[in-house]
């Protein structure tokens, strides 16, 4: 008999959708056929600049908007033709604030719970649980006005969760946090997937997000993944280190550096790029040592070196042709 893999708890099959442009103008095409799928259990990231279509992907997974073409299932259910199900699966964590700040935090989590279905007491006792979790019970009883962003952020990702849904959407959940909320937030969100077990959907337009938080992820650019694998597959394809030359004098000496470090074979993708030499290498360690021999022999003065292992950066630059913007957005 033929092995039955589990199935995806998410899968978008050739997903397209353009807006309609206004006053004559051409239409935008914010989705160009995008598939992925996501393992049960696991945090999948897809990660792209402002504009390259996750909030629009995330709306059709979320049945918020419906797809011109193509296919998504969410935890087994069409979402076209059972969107209800769908809804009843799924949390939904926007960008925008859902709770309300003249509530307390408790308060807040109880009428989401209720909302969603669950009995007074069973809406109390999940409610205690979150706030637990999300270390905000000192707080419970204090209105959200008083709290700062991240702890109103951890809010919302709790309201989402009130029914312990099997698959949670988080559309940028640290956008516009200062760095110390922003890694609270990650710290706390390790620990509900694992805790909850549950399926993440989480985009981002931060590359070390992406990096800390998803076991596999998908780069998006103009309405289509143009890669996608766990963050460590996707830095081993780019194959080397980097390896970054500061010359001391380039106006005179970065043509001959460049041929006498080709000459040698040490490096690959040479780029002579203002005061520095780059290049690649599989061992970067070792192949730098080699490299300062060979100029110093040569005559030619260095300023500082250095070896990188690949980053999600470099991911991005060699997939998409560009250098991704960290595009920060005003809170
Ligand atoms: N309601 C709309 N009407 C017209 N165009 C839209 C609408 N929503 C999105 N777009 C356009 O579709 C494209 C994809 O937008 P989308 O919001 O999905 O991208 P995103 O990657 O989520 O960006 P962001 O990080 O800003 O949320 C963009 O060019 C955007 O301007």
């Amino acid at each position: 008999m033929a092995h039955n893999p589990t199935p995806a708890a998410i899968e978008a099959g050739g997903l397209t959708k353009s807006y309609p442009g206004g006053r004559g103008k051409p239409p935008t095409r914010a989705l160009a056929g995008l598939s992925f799928a996501v393992e049960p259990g696991t945090i999948f990231g897809l990660l792209g600049p402002n504009g390259a279509g996750k909030s629009t992907t995330v709306r059709i997974l979320a049945t918020l908007a419906t797809a011109d073409s193509g296919k998504a299932t969410v935890a087994g259910h069409d979402v076209g033709r059972h969107p209800g199900r769908v809804r009843h699966a799924i949390g939904f964590v926007a960008q925008k604030q859902v709770s309300d700040p003249m509530d307390t935090g408790r308060e807040n989590l109880v009428l989401a719970g209720r909302l969603q279905g669950l009995s007074g007491p069973a809406a109390r006792a999940r409610a205690t649980e979150l706030l637990e979790r999300f270390s905000l019970t000192d707080a419970a009883g204090r209105l959200v006005k008083t709290y700062s962003g991240g702890m109103a952020r951890k809010l919302d990702v709790a309201i989402g969760l009130m029914h312990r849904p099997r698959v949670l959407f988080l559309d940028e959940p640290t956008t516009g946090l200062d760095p110390e909320a922003r890694a609270d937030m990650w710290a706390e969100l390790e620990g509900m997937a694992r805790a909850e077990e549950m399926t993440v959907l989480l985009t981002t337009h931060y590359l070390e997000e992406a990096d800390r938080l998803a076991r596999r992820l998908a780069i998006v650019d103009k309405g289509r993944i143009v890669v996608e694998g766990t963050p460590g597959e996707l830095k081993d394809a780019l194959h080397g280190d980097a390896v970054v030359v500061e010359l001391a004098d380039p106006a005179r000496d970065a043509g001959r550096a460049r041929e006498v470090v080709a000459g040698a074979g040490l490096l690959r993708e040479i780029l002579a790029d203002g005061r520095f030499l780059r290049g690649r290498a599989d061992a970067g360690g070792t192949a730098l040592p080699a490299v300062l021999a060979r100029l110093e022999a040569a005559g030619i003065a260095v300023v500082s070196a250095t070896v990188a292992r690949p980053s999600l950066d470099d991911v991005y630059l060699r997939h998409t042709g560009h250098v991704f913007a960290q595009l920060e957005v005003a809170a």
